[in-house]
């Protein structure tokens, strides 16, 4: 069990001109912890991990990392690693080349270097083309070289931008399984994705970020109970008995027919988790056969919409001053 806190921000402010990119943001994720940060285009999650890069500092709040506060000059704090937008590659060189080249930078010594260099493209799944060049290298293999680069370190905080970008399935899976691993020997990783179906396979912990603010911090099962009413789904053995019985469940609500899937017998109701369950309670003692009952949107993502919604920036980055 790790207690200690890797990251401690708190009224974290950052402009740029005019755009209030983070406004008064706490954030808190312990060593050994996955914490996703999500947020929709333009909501502050790559200026945030900026700061916990040492690439910029905040123009107001607080800020610890690894125990230690961050001052005013620009600096990687000392035991974080990772990348923002992309990894910075040289695209020329191969991948073991790059890794080396960055061991080098570090001073470790050569053959040192070459060991860890390919403990980190094996950590990643690369050790098959550890000798071509990047230049060549989809999205999805830059993407793991950057994330062997920051194991080179030995990070303690881990701090990632969208790192599932452009990865297949099965590249998702390996990467997934390096970052928990990780997590499991006390790393603290911070992350951020568009995709809440991956940060709840991931994360511990969730953060939403809406034009820089916080609308939500805490564990993903919290979140997907902040869902409310939700439409679900029903598929049965008889749709004419399942709309009768759906009718007579207080607080449950059935959907007109086109909310279904185009061409299906399926009713779609919308009502609370309590509400939805006595319906399939009542099916059931009716004698319909529930073939499929499931969320039209999964929970978390319901709840991302609700608690994001309308919240996308102006394109031209006007701030939207709130009295
Ligand atoms: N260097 C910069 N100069 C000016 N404005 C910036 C700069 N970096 C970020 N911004 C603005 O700050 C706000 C937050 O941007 P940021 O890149 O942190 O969002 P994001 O959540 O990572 O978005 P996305 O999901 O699109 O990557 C945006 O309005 C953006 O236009």
């Amino acid at each position: 069990m790790h207690t200690s806190a890797a990251v401690r921000a708190r009224g974290i402010t950052t402009s740029f001109g005019d755009v209030r990119a983070l406004d008064g943001v706490d954030l808190d994720v312990p060593a050994g912890a996955v914490h996703g940060l999500v947020g929709p285009n333009g909501a502050g999650k790559t200026t945030l991990l900026g700061l916990l890069l040492g690439l910029a500092v905040p123009d107001a709040g607080s800020l610890e990392i690894l125990g230690t506060p961050v001052g005013r000059t620009l600096a990687v704090p000392p035991g974080v690693a990772g990348f923002v937008d992309a990894p910075g590659l040289y695209p020329t060189l191969t991948a073991r080349q790059n890794l080396l080249a960055l061991a080098a930078l570090r001073g470790s010594r050569r053959g040192d270097a070459s060991r860890q260099a390919a403990d980190a493209l094996e950590q990643v799944g690369l050790t098959g083309v550890a000798d071509d060049r990047v230049r060549g290298f989809s999205l999805g293999m830059r993407q793991r070289l950057g994330l062997a680069a920051a194991l080179l370190t030995q990070p303690r905080l881990l701090v990632l931008d969208e790192p599932a970008n452009g990865l297949d399935p099965s590249a998702k899976h390996h990467v997934h399984g390096v970052l928990t691993g990780l997590a499991e020997a006390g790393v603290a990783v911070v992350l951020s994705s568009h995709r809440m179906d991956d940060l709840a396979v991931l994360c511990s912990e969730v953060t939403i970020l809406s034009t820089g603010r916080v609308v939500f911090t805490g564990p993903v099962d919290k979140l997907a109970a902040e869902s409310g009413q939700l439409d679900h789904r029903v598929l049965t053995s008889d749709p004419v008995a399942a709309r009768a019985v759906a009718a007579g469940v207080p607080a449950v609500r059935v959907l007109p027919a086109a909310s279904g899937r185009p061409g299906s017998d399926a009713l779609v109701v919308r009502g609370e988790v309590e509400a939805l369950g006595q319906l399939v309670v009542r099916l059931v003692a009716a004698g319909v056969v529930v073939r499929e009952f499931g969320p039209v949107v999964p929970p978390l993502e319901a709840a991302f919409l609700a608690l994001t919604a309308g919240d996308e920036r102006d394109p031209d980055g006007a701030e939207e001053e709130s009295a």
